[in-house]
């Protein structure tokens, strides 16, 4: 069976002074039945990694490249050297801030696969293409074109983020979430066996937050959460973690 996996998001938030946050985690999930994984900004990667204990660490986004004149940017090497052992890719801020297109997507998690990372590939459709009824025409296209060929059930998760949810307070309806996790699992199965398919964690983000993460959690094809705001603090990250473990049971 997949083990469930509870990722974080810190997005552009957190100081050295917010690492208390994740060392309370790390104390509260001495010996997680769920994987954790916080992703904070990359300045606290190393420090992160530090103190994360059973808490895997990750990054949000990497360079194709290796390294080179790329003033800026972070290599996958790098964020593995650091002591993280995953990236966040394809997220649809970065998608929309930084114009990235599915194709660079795809190049970067060669790279990140490549050095030993976990690649954690978002994908989402807009508010206008989801009333539109295009929502599976969307997933289905950035999913086969920011999927890497070489990717498995260990390097390769997959996080569906509605636009429209994330930081909204909107949610899909169950069967929404459900309809899309389960096109996922399809085309994955489709095109790298049911081995791997089968063993590809599906991740649903979007506003996830205490009070509806249990129901969330009970949808078919749902593996875990990608969460943003409410994985700032440990008060509520714990929550929905307790709420991942009790789907277990
Ligand atoms: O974008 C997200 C995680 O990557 C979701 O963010 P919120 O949980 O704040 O809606």
């Amino acid at each position: 069976m997949r083990r469930k996996l509870a990722a974080g998001n810190w997005k552009m938030n957190g100081l050295r002074t917010d690492l208390a946050e994740l060392e309370a985690l790390a104390a509260t999930f001495a010996a997680p039945k769920v994987d954790i994984l916080l992703c904070p900004p990359a300045t606290l990667l190393a420090p992160a990694a530090a103190c994360s204990g059973p808490i895997a660490i990750g990054a949000q986004d990497c360079h194709a490249q290796d390294s080179g004149a790329h003033t800026g940017d972070v290599s996958a090497p790098m964020i593995k050297d650091a002591g993280a052992n995953a990236v966040i890719l394809g997220h649809s801020e970065r998608r929309t801030d930084h114009g990235e297109s599915s194709d660079a997507v795809r190049a970067k998690a060669v790279a990140a696969q490549a050095a030993g990372l976990t690649t954690v590939i978002c994908l989402g459709e807009s508010f206008k293409q989801r009333e539109a009824a295009n929502t599976l025409d969307i997933i289905g296209g950035q999913l086969s074109t920011s999927v890497p060929d070489g990717s498995t059930g260990e390097n390769l998760v997959i996080a569906y983020e509605p636009i429209w949810a994330i930081g909204t307070g909107l949610v899909p309806n169950l069967d929404q979430i459900g309809e899309v996790h389960d096109f996922i699992r399809t085309r994955i199965e489709r095109r790298f066996g049911a081995g791997v398919g089968r063993s590809v964690r599906l991740l649903y983000g979007g506003s996830v937050k205490p009070d509806n993460a249990a129901d969330i959690f009970g949808v078919s094809n749902v593996d875990g959460a990608l969460v943003g705001g409410a994985s700032l603090k440990c008060a509520d990250f714990s929550q929905i973690i307790n709420a991942l473990e009790q789907s277990t049971e």
